[in-house]
């Protein structure tokens, strides 16, 4: 099923973050119908940094060729700013498609960006961010690739400007809405209430983020039709790499850890080596 289709099902769509081939294999086999390719997921695994617009444009393409290589379900692709200009967002909505993204995310802040849930934002006019809109649309090649338009407005403009913000997005073509770090329960309703009717609305899940956490059931009860949890993966494996590495530099092994680890078989059951290699051996390998 498309992610178009999909989205129009009454069911809220969980994505999960997701920032390479590993997490999206794993996320899709815990039973993920889409996974999050999350920029600040990136930034964090791959640099050990911040959520601060640091990550190049074909560091994200490398990464959405390696989650579509590994999975079969959508990939929704974080583009942040789209990396420039209107030309930029061009050059990027073809690559992150042709790499495989299934839906591309583009959001009005200023190039550098920072991450929606950090102080310090400064945004592009509304009328760059049309722009930027309206140039996805024209990059894309098919319409199945959907243009979601985040804006980050609340915490620079505040909630007014951001829903105006949303509705001019919306004008301009966007598949989706994000209105980004919403501050309580009152502005999710309104948020709902004011441009669920003309767009599919995406919500996201920032561990300590300045949105107030809620379940799946919770956001879908509200009426959102996505919900994003870009983050959480890195924060439970960070917490276990500082326990993994505390616990073998004070052992000098890894067998009090075992219980909570693969030992060698397990991961390459997980990652499917049986299968690979018998795929191998049809091809002639094993002579
Ligand atoms: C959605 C987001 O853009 C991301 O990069 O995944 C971040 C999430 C995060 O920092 O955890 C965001 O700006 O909200």
């Amino acid at each position: 099923m498309s992610l178009k289709t999909r989205l129009r099902a009454p069911e809220i769509l969980v994505a999960p973050g997701v920032y390479d081939g590993l997490s999206a294999h794993v996320a899709a086999q815990s039973g993920a119908e889409a996974v999050y390719l999350s920029g600040a997921s990136l930034a964090y695994t791959r640099f050990g940094g911040p959520d601060l617009g640091l990550v190049g444009m074909s560091e994200v393409a490398e990464a959405v060729a390696a989650i579509r290589d590994r999975v079969e379900v959508p990939v929704i692709v974080d583009a942040d700013t789209g990396f420039g200009n209107a030309l930029n967002v061009q050059r990027t909505v073809r690559t992150f498609e042709r790499a495989g993204a299934n839906a591309i995310q583009l959001e009005d802040q200023t190039l550098p960006k920072r991450c929606g849930h950090l102080d310090g934002k400064t945004l592009v006019p509304t009328g760059e961010m049309t722009g930027k809109i309206r140039a996805a649309l024209d990059a894309r090649t098919s319409e199945e690739t959907l243009i979601i338009a985040r804006t980050d407005a609340i915490a620079v403009e505040g909630f007014e400007a951001a829903l105006a913000r949303a509705h001019a997005y919306a004008e301009a073509g966007a598949d989706m809405l994000f209105v980004e770090a919403l501050r309580d329960q009152d502005q999710m309703r309104r948020a709902v209430a004011e441009l669920g009717p003309r767009c599919p609305l995406m919500v996201n899940m920032v561990e300590g983020g300045k949105t107030p956490a809620a379940d799946a059931a919770e956001l879908q009860a509200l009426g959102f039709d996505l919900v994003i949890f870009p983050g959480g993966a890195v924060r439970a494996i960070a917490r276990t790499l500082q326990e993994y590495y505390a616990s073998l530099m004070t052992h000098g092994t890894n067998a009090p850890f075992a219980a909570r680890m693969f030992d060698f078989k397990g991961l390459n059951a997980l990652i499917g080596t049986p299968e690979i290699l018998a795929r191998g051996d049809s091809y002639g390998d094993d002579q």
